[in-house]
């Protein structure tokens, strides 16, 4: 039976939290070894073929498998670590009020990024800030700063518009206890039984068709702004302004102390912040724009707790940050807690997840499994720090460059006075951070395409703890890509960006496990590697296959023992994900479609993730924070829905994996020829047979797309030729190379 232990504040004050152990722990913990005693048997015949290799030919292949399965085993183990000790929370924010006083919640800073109105559009950003102002907390004490990186006159011209909707917006989801607080996602369904509902939905609908005008003729038309103050506004953005190049924006949208909404109460701080740039020096993409956050926020109000959001995360329960209070209020775990991580989840995936884009065991499955140990990684979204937090471990506070930005600075003048804005102004600049230690020893830490993954390892490794935290209802909700092109860019970020930290100083296999021990420096090792799936992955996707149609056998036959552990080693690790995934709520298409997706992933995102990083570690080239779009195809989202795999471009991410279709398909059907008309042995050929069997069906939807398909998402014509190309290229290499 798993313990529970409640974790009481003070004597007879009712338990803001509890947690329980995982009961897969014990069966996990044997399994193990059990399993990995068996992947070692099987290196070790690896080594022994290897010594015993007859031909060059036969010891490269040798040493091919005994290099993938080595890498295999490596990835395994960390993935292992993760394994050993998850446990699950649960809080009760009902509580909370009776442990703490309302009057003395912290106060909360929220931070919300965007980068481009055209990939990123506005009103979603809107929504996004909407759904957060309208939290059930004090709102003297919330503030919300919207950080454009896109420097764009048009998002802080729906942000003027959302702050008018709001004084509508927020009296009405509080009064009517509303739980679904995004417009956008409220009005999808139909509120007929409040009288006022249609009134606003009017409005709404009248703020987006204004806002989408002015996104169609690209610019704020004089017409549209009321008062000298709005002209005022935008009289920054002069002709010399371009994203890459302008000064800085700071403007008050809604200030608490004196902006009512209409029923008279104040509404939370709304803030646009567009930091200074400039081509010459560097702006460390989102991480830039969360320290310029840091920054600004710390001038204005300074709040204790931050929550960073990204645009397309809105708010789905008005209580999140109650239950994040729950944990960051306890007086036992107050001085370690660095962050409270709540899971990515998303809307609008389609019924079997063709894209793997829950991605369930980033987001859920390895967060429970960080939790029993230190913490989560942090994720880049719906996740509250405590400010402090960001500058050096709990014992040791590195103090910033000047008092105002001390975490503990309290702000005593009003959000709008002179010497506040001034000084707002001064650290958004992008010169700011010249010889200071933003980026490196305070603040998020520059250095990797993954901020977020990089900071929140670095936090834990200070000293931190953190805590996940995943109610039923989301916390958050927010959109994965819906082709596949976007779905495999935004993974080939990833993986480069991993790749920065696990080839840095800090890398989880050195540093992580001399900071945070073995297990939580392995968890975090499985992610720094992510690339490395791409060797295995390749190998068993070609070189099985094109043995087979070279008649030459590679495994061991159907009758020989070590068959058996073959079968067993590949089925354990199948297997104990599959029921992984299908405890943790997944269903067993999601998982196949996962397993695919990883496939897909390692002959394409970390394929060319590799080649990527080590181009531009030897400075050939270099590569930026390419922003995943959010705009929503019609056409697109239809095939979507179906489950149809989008392909549609011609890029270079879809040629190995078509070529890698061909061939195994061609190598099974060789197969055949080979065993019914030659009547050779299926014995020795069963497990190759097997794999190129498996491939096949994984290839499915890239068969459909390239033969049955006509509409825009196939596969085109030029990627399905230049892949026949190469697929008959890489035969005629597997034969010179294979036959002699
Ligand atoms: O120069 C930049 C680039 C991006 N962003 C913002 O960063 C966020 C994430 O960008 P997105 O294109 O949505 O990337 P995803 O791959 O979907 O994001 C995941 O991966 C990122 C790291 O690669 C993390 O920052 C995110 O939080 C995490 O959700 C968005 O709000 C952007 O507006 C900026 O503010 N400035
Ligand atoms: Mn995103």
């Amino acid at each position: 039976m798993p313990t529970t232990t409640a974790t009481t504040t003070h004597d007879g004050l009712p338990p803001l939290h509890t947690h329980k152990p995982s009961l897969r722990t014990t069966t996990n913990r044997v399994f193990v070894v059990v399993h990995f005693s068996a992947i070692l048997a099987l290196l070790y015949r690896h080594t022994l073929s290897l010594l015993h290799s007859t031909t060059l030919t036969s010891f490269f292949i040798t040493l091919t498998f005994l290099i993938s399965d080595t890498l295999l085993a490596f990835m395994y183990t960390t993935t292992q670590s993760l394994r050993m000790k998850p446990i699950y929370r649960t809080e009760f924010p009902e509580n909370l009020k009776r442990v703490v006083e309302e009057s003395d919640f912290p106060a909360l800073d929220v931070f919300i990024c965007t980068a481009d109105p055209y990939k990123e559009p506005p009103m979603n950003v809107v929504n996004t800030a909407l759904s957060v102002m309208a939290y059930d907390y004090p709102t003297e004490k919330v503030s919300v700063y919207v950080s454009d990186d896109g420097g764009s006159a048009l998002t802080l011209f729906a942000f003027m518009e959302a702050a008018k909707f709001a004084s509508h917006w927020l009296p009405f989801c509080k009064n009517n206890n509303i739980v679904e607080r995004c417009p956008e996602a409220y009005f999808e369904t139909d509120h007929s039984r409040f009288p006022e509902a249609e009134k606003i939905k009017i409005m709404y609908q009248g703020m987006k068709v204004k806002v989408n005008n002015v996104m169609e003729r690209g610019k704020v038309d004089q017409e549209y702004l009321t008062g000298e103050q709005e002209i005022q506004a935008f009289s920054k953005w002069t002709d010399g302004f371009t994203r890459q190049d302008h000064p800085v924006v700071i403007q008050v949208l809604l200030d608490h102390s004196k902006d009512r909404d209409i029923t008279g109460h104040l509404m939370s701080n709304l803030i646009y912040v567009s930091r200074e740039k400039s081509r010459t020096s560097p702006h460390h993409f989102k991480a830039g724009a969360l320290n310029a956050l840091l920054r600004v926020s710390a001038t204005m109000t300074n709040a204790p707790i931050v929550l960073t959001l990204d645009c397309d995360m809105y708010s789905n329960n008005p209580d999140t940050p109650l239950r994040a209070l729950c944990y960051l209020s306890d007086p036992k775990l107050r001085s370690k807690v660095g962050y409270v991580q709540f899971p990515q989840r998303f809307q609008g995936i389609n019924k079997t997840d063709i894209y793997a884009s829950e991605f369930m065991h980033l987001f859920i499955i390895n967060p429970w499994g960080f939790d029993g140990l230190l913490g989560p990684n942090y994720v880049g979204t719906g996740c509250f720090f405590s400010r402090r937090a960001f500058f050096g471990g709990p014992s040791e506070l590195i103090p910033p460059e000047i008092p105002q930005l001390h975490p503990n600075n309290v702000v005593d003048k009003p959000l709008q006075n002179p010497e506040v804005l001034e000084l707002a102004n001064h650290v958004a600049s992008c010169n700011y951070e010249n010889n200071s230690t933003w980026g490196h020893k305070m603040g998020v830490r520059y250095g990797s395409l993954v901020e977020d993954y990089f900071t929140g390892y670095i936090l834990l490794c200070e000293g931190w703890n953190a805590i996940f935290c995943n109610p039923e209802r989301a916390a958050f909700l927010g959109d994965a890509p819906i082709n596949l092109l976007d779905a495999l860019n935004q993974t080939k970020r990833w993986a480069v960006g991993l790749l920065e930290v696990a080839f840095s100083k800090y890398s989880p296999v050195t540093y992580g496990v001399r900071a945070m021990g073995p297990l939580m420096g392995l968890g975090f090792a499985y992610y720094a590697f992510w690339a490395f799936w791409a060797i295995p992955i390749t190998t068993y996707a070609f070189v099985p296959q094109l043995a087979l149609l070279n008649g030459i056998t590679l495994f061991p036959k159907v009758s020989d023992p070590w068959f058996l552990l073959y079968v067993f080693v590949a089925l354990g690790a199948y297997g104990e994900e599959l029921v992984d995934f299908v405890l943790s709520g997944g269903t067993f298409l999601k998982w196949w479609n996962n397993q695919r997706m990883w496939m897909i992933r390692g002959l394409s995102s970390f394929a060319f993730g590799f080649v990527e990083y080590f181009l531009k570690s030897l400075g050939i080239s270099t590569h930026g924070f390419n922003v995943t779009s959010k705009v929503l195809d019609e056409d697109q989202r239809k095939r979507y829905e179906q489950g149809m795999m989008e392909f549609g471009v011609s890029s270079p991410f879809f040629v190995p994996l078509t070529v890698a279709a061909i061939v195994n398909l061609a190598a099974f059907a060789w197969g055949h020829v080979k065993i019914f008309r030659d009547g050779g042995s299926l014995e020795g050929l069963f497990v190759q047979m097997f794999i190129a069997g498996f491939g096949i069906v994984n290839s499915v939807p890239i068969y459909e797309a390239m033969i049955s398909r006509n509409d825009k998402g196939k596969i085109p014509t030029k990627t399905s030729l230049v892949s026949t190309i190469f697929a008959f290229a890489l035969y005629a290499v597997a034969y010179v190379t294979l036959r002699n």
